[in-house]
C-alpha cells in the first residue's frame, strides 16, 4: 500500500536473472505507484532493460516474485501484456511500411477494437494525417519517435515502458515528447522509463539507480541528493583542470566533477570536505560558494562507488 491507500502498480521482490555466468540482475525490489513516471537510469550493460522486461511479464525471472497490473508476474504475464506498450530503443516498426500500415499493424496486432477510427485518430493527433501514405524510413528521428508511441498507445495500455526514448532525437523533439508523457501520467498511464541521460532522469518523479545489476539507490527523485548526504562545493575561476588535479588528492575530498565553466568538489563529510578546500579558498582569483547536491553529483557520486560485479565474474 502507498501512502494514500492505493495499491502500487508494480510491486516486486528478489527478482533475479542471470544469462550464463553473469548474474544481470540481482536480487531487485521496487514498488512503482500509479501514474508514475519512474526513471531507471545507470550505465549501459547495468540490467535496466532486463529488469523493466521481468517487472511487466515480458521476460520471466530466474527467482522473486511480485505483480504488475494486479496479475502475477511468473504466472499472468500474458495477462500484463495486453495493458502494457513498449517502446523499444531502436525504431521497431517497418521501415518499408508507410505510416499507416504500420499504425495498422499494431493495431491489429492488439485487436484494437474500431480499428480505422483508432488508426485515424492517431494519425489526426500525431499531425500525420496528410502524409500517411509516407514510408516510415523516411521519417526524421523524431517524427518516427512520434509515431513508435503513437503506435504503443493504440490500445490505450495502463503501462508504459520507455527503453531510451530520446536519444539521437533534436532538444524541440525531446521537450515536445516530454510533454507527452507528462500528459499520459497525468491521466493515470505508469510510465518505466529506462535511460543513461540525465536529462531524462529529471524528467522522473521517481528514480531507481542500477550499477552492475545491483539497485543502489530509489526514491522520489527530488529526495535522492538528501537521501546520498553528499555535500557538495562549486568553484570558478582560472586554471580549473590543474586545480582539479589538486583537488582530487586531498583527504576529505571524494569527488570532482566538472560542470560547464566551474568545479563541483563533494565529500561525505562536511567538516572534512571545508578543512580540505580552506587553503584553496585563500586563492582570491576563484569563487566558491556552497551548492545542494543535485542528481548529477549524486550519480557520479554513486558510479564511483559500485563495484563491476560483472568484471568480477568474468575474472574469477
Ligand atoms: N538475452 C540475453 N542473453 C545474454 N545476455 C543478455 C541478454 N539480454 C541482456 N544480456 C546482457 O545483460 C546485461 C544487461 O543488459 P540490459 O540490456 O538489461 O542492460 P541496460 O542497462 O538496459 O543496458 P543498455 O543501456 O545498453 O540497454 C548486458 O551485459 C547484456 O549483454
Amino acid at each position: 500500500m502507498t501512502a494514500d491507500g492505493a495499491q502500487p502498480v508494480i510491486e516486486v521482490k528478489g527478482l533475479v536473472k542471470t544469462f550464463g555466468d553473469k548474474t544481470v540482475v540481482d536480487e531487485f525490489d521496487i514498488s512503482v505507484p500509479k501514474g508514475a513516471i519512474y526513471g531507471f537510469l545507470g550505465p549501459n550493460g547495468s540490467g535496466k532493460t532486463t529488469t523493466i522486461r521481468m517487472l511487466c511479464g515480458l521476460l520471466t525471472p530466474d527467482a522473486g516474485t511480485g505483480r504488475c497490473l494486479g496479475y502475477d508476474i511468473v504466472r499472468q504475464s500474458d495477462n500484463i501484456k495486453e495493458h502494457v506498450g513498449y517502446m523499444t530503443q531502436k525504431f521497431s516498426l517497418y521501415e518499408d511500411l508507410t505510416i499507416r500500415e504500420n499504425l495498422d499493424f499494431m493495431a491489429r496486432m492488439y485487436k484494437v477494437p474500431e480499428r480505422r477510427e483508432k488508426v485515424n485518430g492517431a494519425l489526426e493527433e500525431l499531425g500525420l494525417a496528410n502524409r500517411s501514405h509516407q514510408l516510415a524510413g523516411e521519417l526524421s528521428g523524431g517524427w518516427k519517435q512520434r509515431l513508435a508511441l503513437a503506435a504503443c498507445l493504440l490500445h490505450r495500455p495502463d503501462l508504459l515502458l520507455l527503453d531510451e526514448p530520446t536519444a539521437g532525437v533534436d532538444p524541440k523533439a525531446r521537450r515536445d515528447f516530454w510533454d507527452e508523457i507528462r500528459r499520459l501520467s497525468d491521466a493515470g498511464v505508469t510510465v518505466l522509463v529506462s535511460t543513461h541521460y540525465m536529462d531524462e532522469a529529471i524528467q522522473c518523479d521517481n528514480i531507481a539507480y542500477i550499477a552492475y545489476g545491483k539497485k543502489l539507490i530509489d526514491g522520489p527523485a527530488a529526495d535522492i541528493p538528501d537521501m546520498v548526504g553528499l555535500n557538495t562545493w562549486r568553484v570558478e575561476g582560472p586554471d580549473l583542470a590543474d586545480l582539479a588535479v589538486s583537488l582530487e588528492g586531498e583527504d576529505g575530498i571524494e569527488q570532482v566533477a566538472r560542470f560547464g565553466s566551474a568545479l563541483h568538489v563533494s565529500g561525505m563529510d562536511e567538516k572534512r570536505l571545508e578543512a580540505a578546500i580552506a587553503p584553496y579558498r585563500k586563492d582570491e582569483r576563484r569563487i566558491w560558494s556552497r551548492r545542494q547536491a543535485g542528481l548529477e553529483e549524486v550519480f557520479i557520486h554513486l558510479m564511483s562507488g559500485s563495484t563491476d560485479n560483472f568484471a568480477r565474474a568474468k575474472a574469477g
